[in-house]
């Protein structure tokens, strides 16, 4: 028997969808993961040529999963059909950096890419898009697409701190023998890249403050370093950078975004309306709830001085690597 009332399906577009992370992600998403267990997705798999062989294995992949939530898969190769009514955006292909290319190719040719993607959900897109940039330099590709979709209100674009995030927490309740359940108020500000701030200023494990559980000297020091170098540690043992666990994290964080945090507090790259002296419209991480659909960032949080200086460096990257992208023509003027 048909359900009467059965949910319209919401519509998922994955870039890069030919990719590990895209391949890591769909069949979570096909199963329910994102929006729970009565909320039927569609699919819209985008690839550009070379990676549509991808897209087209794992879509006969997902049609031998006889997932019951999977109401339809569309493939293709054009931003406008991509994007055709599409409720969540996840940006995750992007172009890799190489041997020899310097840090403003890699911007120019992500660049080429989120320039025509953002004009694209502009256009197309469903009124209430919402869109995660997991391709890197995330932050920054998130800026180039918000810039470049002037009807989407800015809010609605994010950038994946979520996986520097989980990795926060994960390597904190290791250290200190705990379980992540028992794990709050963990921080990411700042960019996804080396310069990241891990904060346990305001974190706690079992109620106790975490700073006084692993130390100040560990907790400011090997912590973040580990932390904001996770990627490269996982590249080293693996043999190739995070995947599952990249994917794990955007569906954390879209899951978060449709059905709120409740009282929890995550870490999310969010145009900054300038709290915490954050410049604003750079798409910075910070402490965020979910409510109603909409990111609320934490209020009220002290920042002593070891913070303050970790933020300001990180933020500077981010405004470097954004008058660079506005140099090259690539954000449109303010
Ligand atoms: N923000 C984060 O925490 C993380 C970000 N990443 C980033 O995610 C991205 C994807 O990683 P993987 O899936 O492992 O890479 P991958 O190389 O396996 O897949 C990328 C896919 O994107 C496709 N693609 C390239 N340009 C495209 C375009 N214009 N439109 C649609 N598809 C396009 C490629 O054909 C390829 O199939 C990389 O930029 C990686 O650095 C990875 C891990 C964590
Ligand atoms: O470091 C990389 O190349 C991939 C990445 O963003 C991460 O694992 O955080």
């Amino acid at each position: 028997m048909t359900a009467m009332n059965a949910p319209q399906p919401i519509t998922v577009t994955v870039t890069g969808a030919g990719g590990q992370i895209g391949y890591a992600a769909l069949f979570r998403i096909a199963s329910g993961a994102m929006f729970g267990a009565d909320q039927p997705v569609a699919l819209r798999l985008l690839e550009i040529p070379q990676g549509v062989k991808g897209a087209e294995g794992a879509a006969l992949e997902l049609i031998d999963g006889a997932f019951p939530l999977l109401a339809s898969i569309d493939i293709s190769t054009t931003p406008d059909e991509g994007f055709a009514g599409t409720n969540v955006a996840l940006l995750v292909g992007s172009r890799p950096r190489t041997a020899g290319m310097e840090r403003a190719d890699l911007l120019a040719a992500n660049g080429a890419i989120f320039g025509p993607q953002g004009r694209a959900i502009n256009e197309h897109a469903a009124d209430d898009v919402r869109v995660l940039v997991v391709g890197n330099p995330a932050n920054t590709n998130a800026l180039i697409a918000q810039r470049n979709a002037p009807d989407v209100p800015a809010e609605r674009f994010t950038a994946l701190t979520r996986l520097d995030h989980n990795r926060a927490v994960g390597l904190l309740a290791e250290r200190a023998g705990a379980r992540v359940a028992d794990i709050s108020g963990v921080t990411i500000w700042g960019n996804h890249s080396t310069t990241q701030y891990p904060d346990l200023s305001h974190a706690t494990i079992s109620g106790r403050a975490a700073l006084d559980v692993v130390g100040e000297t560990w907790g400011r020091g090997a912590y973040i370093e580990r932390v904001a170098n996770r990627g490269a540690e996982i590249i080293e043992v693996r043999g190739g950078s995070s995947v599952a666990s990249a994917a794990n994290a955007a569906i954390d964080h879209v899951r978060d975004w449709a059905l709120g945090t409740g009282e929890a507090w995550t870490s999310v790259s969010l145009p900054s309306t300038g709290a915490y002296g954050i410049p604003e419209g750079l798409i910075a991480s910070v402490p965020a709830h979910a409510v109603d659909g909409g990111w609320r960032v934490v209020e009220g949080l002290e920042i002593d001085a070891f913070s303050r200086a970790k933020i300001d460096a990180s933020v500077a990257e981010l405004a470097a690597e954004r008058d660079q992208v506005a140099a090259m023509g690539l954000i449109p003027a303010e």
